[in-house]
């Protein structure tokens, strides 16, 4: 018999929820969401970028997407409700040097995901989508009636993701939520987890490496582009407000329906204006130096994030990217070699 989510006072669904990627950094934050909220959870990852010490030891199946006859076994035994599928290579800039890892992973990876999950009978499912779908739009702020027009490798893999779940509710009845993450940044206030790729690529944990001493200075990506101070904008979404989204998507699921929204604060944030909080937060003079323009990479990127607020019921807490930096200088501190001991 299949184990039937339970239904608690006060309305609240408890679920079996597979974490696919869930040892990786926005999905180790879901997963101490899920948890504190009561979901019964298995993380199940490659570890090819993520770390099993970001998850409870017990919720965890190491394993790869592509290995369909471990991923139908764990949707099996587990009598998993729901998925949210975190595991992909994320990288603007590798997408654009290394195009085949994106496709294999990221498509070819995710549709046999997707093939295991029919075999299994579990149709549903919460997807990590981007704003890199966008491209560049000419209009700010982005809206999700906005073109998907990716201009690079990255954007396109999830742009088909997202194509291949609309024919797929249409035509298998899956329920899914697509939600376009603007730039996931900080870490779950308590220091206990945070963000930790090697080599890091983004862009505060490479700032406050610099504070940490780490790095003799910040190298910024270009300041030639059409943007008032010349350097990149972007919206910093908070990590945990990004969990909160998807606990907030996993209820509003319906067989054969889609829910596409971005996910942002709606504030775009220079390149020049993060160091400049880095500095504050901690107290170092950060050293920062002009290079190139890092290729593949829009000058601005901000969310209408109204849609969401109407279908998810959802709004980032975290409006001041100070207080975004402050959680991750935190996580840093405590952790200057990440998960590494
Ligand atoms: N970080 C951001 O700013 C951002 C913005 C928009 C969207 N996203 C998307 O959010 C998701 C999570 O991003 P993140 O920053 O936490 O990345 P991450 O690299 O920290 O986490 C990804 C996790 O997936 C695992 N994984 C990758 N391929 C796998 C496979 N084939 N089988 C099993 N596990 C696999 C990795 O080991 C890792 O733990 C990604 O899909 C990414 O595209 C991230
Ligand atoms: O050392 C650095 C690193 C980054 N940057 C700049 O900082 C900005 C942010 O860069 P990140 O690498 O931190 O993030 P991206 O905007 O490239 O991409 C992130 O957000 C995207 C959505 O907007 C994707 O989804 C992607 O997965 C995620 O990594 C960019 O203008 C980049 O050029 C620098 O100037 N110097």
């Amino acid at each position: 018999m299949r184990f039937l989510s339970t239904i608690v006072p006060l309305g609240l669904i408890l679920m079996n929820v597979l974490v696919v990627g869930g040892a990786g950094y926005i999905g180790s934050h879901a997963v101490a969401r899920l948890l504190a909220e009561g979901h019964r959870v298995v993380v199940f990852d490659n570890l090819s970028r993520g770390h099993a010490q970001s998850v409870p030891a017990e919720t965890f199946v190491k394993g790869d997407l592509t290995d369909s006859a471990l991923v139908e076994k764990t949707l099996h035994e587990n009598e998993i409700d729901v998925v949210m599928h975190f595991a992909a290579f994320a990288e603007v800039g590798e997408s654009v040097r290394e195009p085949a890892i994106y496709y294999q992973n990221n498509v070819v990876a995710t549709l046999a995901l997707l093939e295991a999950m029919r075999q299994i009978d579990v149709k549903k499912i919460v997807f990590s989508s981007t704003t890199a779908t966008y491209g560049q739009p000419e209009k700010m702020p982005i809206a999700e009636t906005t073109p998907q027009n990716p201009i690079n490798p990255y954007g396109f893999t999830k742009l088909v993701i997202e194509r291949a779940l609309a024919d797929y509710a249409k035509a298998y009845g899956f329920g899914y939520a697509a939600l376009r993450y603007f730039n996931a940044a900080g870490a779950k206030p308590s220091g206990e987890i945070g963000e930790h790729h090697d080599p890091e690529s983004h862009l505060i944990p490479i700032v406050l490496q610099v504070a940490l001493g780490q790095r003799e200075s910040i190298t910024i990506f270009g300041d030639d582009y059409p943007t008032p101070d010349g350097t990149c904008i972007r919206d910093y979404i908070h990590v945990e407000d990004l969990a909160d989204a998807h606990l907030r998507a996993l209820e509003r699921l319906k067989p054969g329906e889609g829910i596409c929204v971005n996910l942002g604060t709606g504030k775009g944030i220079s390149v020049r204006e993060i160091v400049d909080a880095c500095r504050e937060v901690t107290g170092h003079s950060i050293p920062a130096v002009i290079g190139e323009r890092r290729p593949g990479d829009p000058a601005e990127l901000v969310a209408d994030a109204r849609l969401a607020e109407k279908v998810l019921d959802w709004k980032a807490k975290y409006t001041n990217v100070k207080d975004v930096v402050a959680t991750a200088w935190r996580w840093h501190q405590s952790h200057p070699h990440g998960y590494e001991t």
